[in-house]
């Protein structure tokens, strides 16, 4: 059982004794209680344990209480709070002052007693301290005997705690290099500082050299390797594909099979690195068995490595996917070319969604006339107005074939706790693994290949680092397609027909990055997205103004933007408010 955060709820109210204050007690512990029960019931964790709360002793009325509701939380590991109040309360003296918590109020909307103007006071406190919290208010009266909580009211709360619960989570932990700069891409060229100051979130960097003295010395749990090479061997390498490199450059079947294991040895070692194994300690590897508390990670491969040894693919996609031999469990966050940015984007989304993420280049832009002009055929459906060829070796989860299925039996990517053993054999079953094009990987190895089914709402975001101004987020809602399986095959053919292919069209809308298909890839500001099930924008969008990282792209409708509510005073266009709020208040670990 791993160790989350907490979820603070600090129930405050009017300090008046001799009668105000008595008469609100219940009241006010009993919305606090109502808010814990609405979190816990509906979000989880990545290890599927509900997301705990933790209530202050007793209500906050005067800056003690205030102070001891602070010690309590440090204490039970609070990350983030939540103040609720249906009364008249002392701003400066109630409000969360912790400046690393991501922090909400509701004002309980009820007139006997004043909860909304305190909840306006306090925010006003919040944004003239240089500590910006979400504000909540449900848009009907309560009657105060009614201490439920209003759908719009949850539906902001479980936003609020989704990103807040990411931000938190993310505190303390690592960003793992295996490996460092990949083919010059950017992303690969990590940087230190905004993972720290953004993100909390310490760098690790291990050469490469790691993996081969691990696997030479012996320092893997070799029950474990037998268990996942008889595992590779049911499900991956009876689905070996066809060997498409030229006579000179393909391995024997003896060789093949030496990189299987080697592929599997790697795989183990790659995960160890990253959390540990208590098994390494018992074999005496007690540094080894420590890891390097790594939350995300990424694998360099390309170039010198893949030049030599047999490629990361297998690895990256079984790491990135939400089962192994040891059964169905919490998918990994591993970026291929060791694209740390691109790390980000689907770490992100992993948090906020609990499910795997998809790793792909955005490779290729067909609008329906050169379609039509290769194939002889037209696009047609949610592809007709063009679609975007997400593919990359590696890194994409085999969740995202879209072989798990939800009641009536769509296409999904689940949490991990919601898959079955069927759907999981499935999801191998529709994966191919062709060996290596020895072109690109001289050492061989193998890639998974499958295509995604159509129909799945999807959000492809990418974290890019601009200098002179920092970070920025990019997010497009869309879906995957299906597209005439002849179309597919002549387009995917032309490309690497070894790797992972995701049909995908963003959804359009009146702004320019999204008038038409092609915007959306034109505006893409690297080679790489995350892509992760869902239509998770907003999400997205809250928790990176928890970061303080502007949104430069994005096709959510405007209406549905919850940030903190300091936001408001930067001005009345959300683009750039964001901007000038971000620039303001700058990273919150600096
Ligand atoms: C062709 C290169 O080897 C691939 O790695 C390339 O398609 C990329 O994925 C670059 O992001
Ligand atoms: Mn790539």
């Amino acid at each position: 059982m791993k160790k989350y955060p907490k979820i603070g709820i600090r129930p405050t109210i009017d300090g008046r004794q001799g009668g105000v204050r008595e008469s609100l007690e219940e009241k006010t512990m009993n919305l606090a209680k109502a808010v814990a029960e609405l979190i816990t019931a509906n979000l989880k964790n990545g290890d599927g344990s509900p997301v705990e709360c933790v209530i202050a002793d007793s209500t906050i009325g005067r800056v003690a209480e205030s102070a001891a509701c602070a010690e309590k939380f440090e204490r039970e590991g609070v990350g983030s709070t939540i103040t609720v109040t249906s009364c008249w309360c002392y701003g400066a003296e109630t409000m969360d002052m912790n400046p690393q918590y991501p922090k909400a109020v509701w004002g309980f909307n009820g007139t006997e007693r004043p909860g909304a103007v305190y909840l306006a006071a306090v925010l006003a406190g919040h944004a003239q301290k240089g500590l910006p919290a979400f504000g909540i208010y449900g848009r009907d009266v309560q009657d105060l005997d009614d201490n439920s909580i209003p759908a719009d009211v949850a539906e902001k709360l479980l936003r609020f705690a989704r990103a807040a619960q990411a931000v938190a989570t993310m505190r303390g932990k690592s960003y793992l290099s295996m490996g460092s700069v990949s083919m010059g891409i950017a992303g690969s060229i990590v940087n230190p500082d905004f993972f720290q100051e953004y993100l909390g979130i310490r760098c690790e960097s291990v050469d490469l050299t790691e993996i081969i003295r691990r696997m030479t010395e012996g320092i893997y749990d070799k029950e474990e390797f037998a268990k996942a090479m008889a595992w590779t061997e049911k499900y991956c390498k009876k689905n070996e594909g066809k060997d498409f490199n030229l006579p000179a450059k393909t391995k024997t079947r003896e060789q093949k099979d030496e990189d299987w294991e080697f592929i599997v040895k790697m795989t183990i070692i790659m995960r160890d690195l990253m959390q540990g194994n208590p098994k390494l300690r018992e074999m005496g590897f007690k540094e080894e068995a420590l890891g390097h508390n790594a939350i995300a990670a990424g694998f360099q491969g390309q170039r010198q490595w893949t030049d030599f040894y047999p490629n990361g693919d297998y690895s990256e996609a079984l790491l990135n996917t939400s089962f192994d031999w040891n059964g169905i469990r919490e998918a990994y966050v591993v970026a291929t070319e060791n694209d740390a940015c691109n790390g980000v984007a689907m770490l992100f989304g992993h948090l906020l969604t609990n499910r795997a993420q998809i790793f792909s280049d955005v490779r290729t832009y067909w609008s329906p006339e050169a379609v039509k002009r290769v194939t002889g055929k037209e696009l047609t459906g949610m592809a007709a107005n063009g679609i975007i060829h997400l593919i990359n070796s590696g890194a994409t989860t085999l969740d995202g074939t879209g072989q798990q299925t939800n009641a009536q039996g769509e296409p999904v990517m689940k949490p991990h706790w919601e898959i079955s053993e069927a759907e999981m054999e499935k999801c191998l079953e529709a994966t191919t693994w062709y060996p290596a094009n020895c072109d690109y990987f001289r050492g061989g190895g193998f890639s998974s290949n499958f295509l995604s089914k159509g129909g799945m709402p999807v959000t492809m975001s990418r974290l890019n680092l601009v200098k002179g101004l920092g970070p920025v987020l990019q997010i497009a809602e869309g879906w995957t397609v299906e597209i005439d399986p002849e179309v597919h095959k002549l387009l995917d053919e032309r490309t690497d027909r070894t790797w992972p292919t995701t049909w995908f069209v963003p959804r359009l809308c009146d702004k320019p990055a999204f008038e038409d298909v092609y915007s959306v890839m034109n505006n893409w500001g690297a080679n790489h997205g995350a892509i992760s099930y869902g239509h998770i924008g907003q999400d997205l969008i809250t928790l990176a103004s928890m970061l303080r990282i502007p949104v430069c792209m994005h096709n959510v409708d405007e209406k549905k933007i919850f940030r903190p509510a300091a936001w408001n005073a930067f001005g009345m266009d959300k683009e750039g408010a964001d901007y000038r709020a971000c620039t303001t208040y700058g990273p919150i670990y600096k």
